[in-house]
């Protein structure tokens, strides 16, 4: 932080760009087992939540993220009871996911505590979700952890931070095979897959490790002002051949609902997500 302003820089992910935001009041810093965690006050963001320089969520945007993250993968699967998030320590996937009356359990599992506990203190609309009785944290490893579970969950929602540091393993196809494992009959998964403006090597390898995986893959992206670039993506999977994962198979929510509890996600934007500027579908689906 420099003459009250936080830089996110990283010469390696995202060259000669940095997203700014001005600092109110630095709340937490902390060396955890695995990462570098910050926590400040911005003059007009909210509470952020940083982890190794970047990033993470901020309480002003944060929303874009974990609804469409959540959302795209859950309304796509015809009747989803048991959920699980890879990462995801802040706790916004798990509130999303808790929005679904179909849902039994939500399980979480991030390798890193300290996330969980410095969301709880700072963060509390995306940590309430801790509270809700359907809720089941595991802390670990999450490649360790779908080792454990075959055949068991309807959605997987993979909320990872970027391939450098401690998420770097659940970029590569490995864990692709162990997600389609832990899937249930019409499992469907959701992966965080970068950018389209600086990451498109990134995203084709990704596309291509979950086309030879699953029989339905495709990238979706949403709008965020304090991510890289302004946007973020996400790899949506099937392993039900005939699903259409660019349409909403379900919306349980009246109106009433979706005003007082979706500020960004609707079934005209579930499709939207999926259509490409002739750039990026070029590239990403006919490269
Ligand atoms: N729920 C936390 C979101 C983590 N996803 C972020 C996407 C953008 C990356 N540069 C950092 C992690």
């Amino acid at each position: 932080i420099k003459d009250g302003w936080f830089a996110e820089i990283s010469e390696t992910m995202w060259p000669g760009q940095a997203m700014s935001l001005e600092v109110d009041k630095i709340l937490h810093v902390e060396k955890s087992k695995y990462q570098d965690v910050l926590v400040f006050k911005s003059k007009t963001y909210g509470n952020v939540l940083v982890l190794d320089n970047c990033i993470q969520v901020t309480e002003r945007d944060e929303f874009s993220y974990q609804e469409m993250i959540t959302h795209l993968a859950l309304n796509s699967h015809p009747n989803p009871k048991k959920a699980l998030v890879i990462g995801g320590g802040d706790g916004g996937v798990l509130r999303e996911i808790l929005k679904h009356s179909s849902i039994e359990e939500a399980w979480l599992c991030d390798i890193d505590e300290t996330v969980i506990e410095v969301s709880k203190k700072y963060l509390p609309e995306m940590s309430v979700s801790y509270q809700d009785p359907r809720t089941k944290v595991h802390i670990g490893d999450g490649f360790k952890f779908l080792e454990e579970y075959k055949n068991q969950f309807d959605v997987i929602i993979t909320d990872s931070s970027d391939p450098e540091g401690p998420a770097e393993s659940l970029f590569q196809k490995p864990y692709f095979q162990l997600l389609k494992d832990a899937l249930t009959e019409k499992g469907v998964i959701t992966t965080q897959a970068e950018n389209l403006w600086i990451h498109m090597d990134i995203i084709s390898k990704l596309k291509k490790d979950c086309r030879d995986i699953f029989p339905v893959a495709e990238y979706a992206y949403t709008m965020i002002p304090t991510y890289p670039s302004g946007s973020i993506g996400f790899m949506v999977c099937s392993k039900d051949a005939n699903a259409d994962v660019k349409k909403p198979i379900r919306f349980d929510w009246d109106d009433d609902f979706v005003a007082k509890n979706l500020k960004y996600y609707n079934k005209q934007i579930h499709e939207a997500a999926f259509v490409l500027p002739n750039w990026a579908d070029q590239k990403l689906n006919k490269g």
